[in-house]
């Protein structure tokens, strides 16, 4: 019988370069279990990955140690294919590990679920899939699996990631210091291919997990299996307001607010009415200005892991 090969894409500047050690740790506990480990870390994001390319016809499985935005780079190598994604999480923020439940901080305990998960059927999860809308722009494109930020989020995630608090501390500070100047945003936006709308927001989300920024559950019932997205809306909301909804988000009581607004959708276009510059962020790293086209790409990634039940499905 030939033996499981495992790509292992390591992201060394992870966790404020912690990872390093973790990614170490994960080769030598898939070597022990039998599989054959090739290592396609890299210096850079972009090397890392065109190694996982080059090598991803041989492999059974792409194994990333690192954060979120680790992981929607090895989704990306790995979606449409049958490659298997396994998350060792070893981030800041972790969110996609919270969203899915996936044990953070105890690597054994990771690799001990990815072997098992790899005998088992196979689950696939959705993606998001991000291109420039600007028709005379260079061509954009991107992948996702956590989450979409097009407005408040963008600004607070731009800010976080410039910050070097650690952990989920600097997501909350970030919020805080963008309140204090932010005003909603203009938007056009374009849904599953209906009219344009106009839209004044306070936050512009477009969700697969719905959990961001160390842990906020701003949409506590998305699934990521479902082969729909979440488009949140904020809007009418004053700063005060503003200022009392985000902790709401981190407990999960802020659904029922007046203006607060999820949508199921399959694939959004947004812009900006009043012409200004506004980097979306996916997955905790910055993507396309606005506009951008986003849309589901329907259980694009094989992921190795049980999902949890959809609710209502338990047994009586
Ligand atoms: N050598 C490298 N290999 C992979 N990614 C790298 C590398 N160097 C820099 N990066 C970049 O680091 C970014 C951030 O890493 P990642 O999200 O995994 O960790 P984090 O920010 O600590 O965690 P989280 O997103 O969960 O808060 C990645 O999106 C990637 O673009």
């Amino acid at each position: 019988m030939s033996r499981l090969r495992v790509g292992l894409l390591t992201n060394p500047t992870a966790a404020s370069g912690t990872a390093h050690r973790v990614g170490r740790h994960v080769a030598h506990l898939l070597r022990l279990a039998g599989i054959s480990v090739v290592d396609v870390s890299g210096p850079t994001a972009h090397i890392a990955h065109a190694r996982a390319v080059v090598l991803r016809d041989t492999l059974t499985a792409l194994v990333v140690v690192g954060g979120d935005g680790t992981i929607s780079l090895g989704a990306d190598v790995v979606a449409g294919t049958p490659v298997r994604l396994g998350v060792v999480p070893a981030g800041s923020g972790n969110d996609f590990a919270r969203a899915l439940d996936l044990p953070v901080g105890a690597p054994e305990e990771s690799v001990r679920r990815i072997l098992q998960a790899m005998s088992r059927p196979v689950v696939a999860i959705d993606a998001i899939e991000i291109s420039s809308a600007l028709e005379d722009g260079p061509p954009s494109r991107s992948l996702a699996v956590g989450n979409l930020s097009l407005g408040f989020d963008a600004l607070v995630n731009a800010r976080a990631n410039r910050a070097r608090r650690p952990g989920s501390a600097r997501y909350t500070v970030s919020v805080v210091q963008e309140l204090r100047r932010f005003s909603p945003i203009p938007y056009w936006i374009e849904v599953d291919g209906g009219e344009r709308e106009e839209v004044d927001a306070s936050l512009l989300t477009l969700c697969n997990t719905g959990v961001f920024g160390g842990g906020m559950r701003l949409v506590p019932d998305a699934r990521v299996d479902d082969g729909a997205l979440r488009l949140v809306t904020l809007a009418g909301l004053g700063r005060a307001d503003l200022v009392r909804f985000f902790p709401r988000v981190y407990r999960g009581t802020h659904t029922d607010i007046a203006g607060f607004d999820v949508r199921r959708v399959r694939e959004i276009t947004v812009g900006l009415r009043d012409g200004r510059s506004l980097r979306t962020y996916a997955d905790g790293d910055p993507r396309a200005l606005l506009p951008v086209t986003a849309r589901v790409l329907p259980g694009a990634v094989r992921i190795l892991t049980e999902l949890r039940a959809p609710a209502g499905s338990a047994c009586p």
